[in-house]
């Protein structure tokens, strides 16, 4: 059984520590880490059947076999080299820290030279298995409108810099309509399903993001439009948000989970 470790205690780090103990996936939860011991603590009180070490991202590296980050684009800055260079396999939650292309190359040149595996689920979003199959015979244009309720968007740095007071919006309100690449830094932690887009199609720098607030809605809505040779695909998935963390969709830890399933199983099933 392979060994795993968790960077981050939130909402889709819980789920997949619950997933790996209850069996939905056959590996062992070997070891976990947050900034927070509470936040670990949290965790390893639900656990039935498993024990965790708490520890450090670098002991993991040596311990585990595959390290699951569900933490922050910082913590794929910070660790996700390091985790590679020790020849070991992650998946990467905080897909919006592949923007920076020179970042990007580091991290292909790195898993290639350890031949190891980075996995990005295909998180909060659907319509990553025909985008891929589409972007083989060329892809026009594509675009992400993401449409969250206020509750899903406070804190975003975009804000602050605007000067954007979420409380003054009473209808739905384009906030930000740009290249990809400047989304996933003005909201870190609402469209890291870009990021997937982004390296699924066109790139950060062709996907177009649009975000508006909805006070008038309580789900997480990610519509995908695609132009291509292959014809044209429209993708709408109302999201249920999480309940301890409104701006993560359940589904982003159900995709987590599902992926961790294809790769423990023998059977591969989609593109
Ligand atoms: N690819 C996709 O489709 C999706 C991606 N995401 C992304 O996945 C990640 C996890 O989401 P979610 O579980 O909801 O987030 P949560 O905020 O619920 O949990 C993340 C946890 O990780 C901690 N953390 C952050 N950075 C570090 C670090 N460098 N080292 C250790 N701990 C750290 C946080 O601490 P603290 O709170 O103190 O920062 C927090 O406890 C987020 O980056 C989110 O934006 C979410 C939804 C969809
Ligand atoms: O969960 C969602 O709906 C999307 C999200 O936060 C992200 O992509 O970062």
């Amino acid at each position: 059984m392979i060994k795993i470790g968790v960077i981050g205690c939130g909402f889709i780090g819980s789920q997949i520590c619950a997933a790996v103990d209850s069996g939905v996936v056959a590996a062992e939860l070997a070891g976990i880490f947050d900034f927070s011991a509470e936040k670990v603590e949290s965790v390893l009180q639900t656990l039935q059947n498993s024990s965790p070490q708490k520890t450090m991202p670098e002991e993991m590296a040596k311990s585990c076999d595959l390290i699951i980050e569900c933490a922050s684009q910082e913590a794929v800055l910070k660790y996700a080299p390091m985790i590679l260079e020790h020849g070991k396999d992650m998946m990467v939650l905080s897909a919006g820290a592949f923007q920076n292309p020179d970042f990007y190359a580091k991290i292909q040149k790195t898993a290639a030279d350890h031949n190891c595996k980075v996995y990005l689920p295909s998180g909060a979003i659907a319509g990553t298995d025909g985008l891929k199959s589409a972007a083989i015979a060329g892809i026009k244009s594509v675009t992400v409108t993401t449409r969250k309720p206020i509750s899903g968007l406070a804190g975003s740095p975009y804000l602050a810099e605007k000067k954007i007071n979420l409380a003054d919006i009473t209808t739905p309100t384009l906030l930000f309509e740009g290249k990809a690449t400047d989304a996933v830094v003005a909201f870190p932690k609402n469209v890291n399903v870009c990021a997937t887009i982004s390296l699924c199609g066109l790139g950060f720098e062709k996907t177009v993001v649009k975000v508006i607030a909805d006070p008038t809605i309580s789900d997480n809505i990610h519509e995908l439009e695609v132009f291509g040779d292959f014809g044209h695909m429209k993708m709408t998935i109302e999201n249920k948000p999480s309940p301890i963390n409104p701006k993560t969709s359940y589904l982003a830890a159900l995709s987590a989970i599902s992926t961790l399933k294809r790769i423990t199983d023998p059977i591969q099933i989609g593109v």
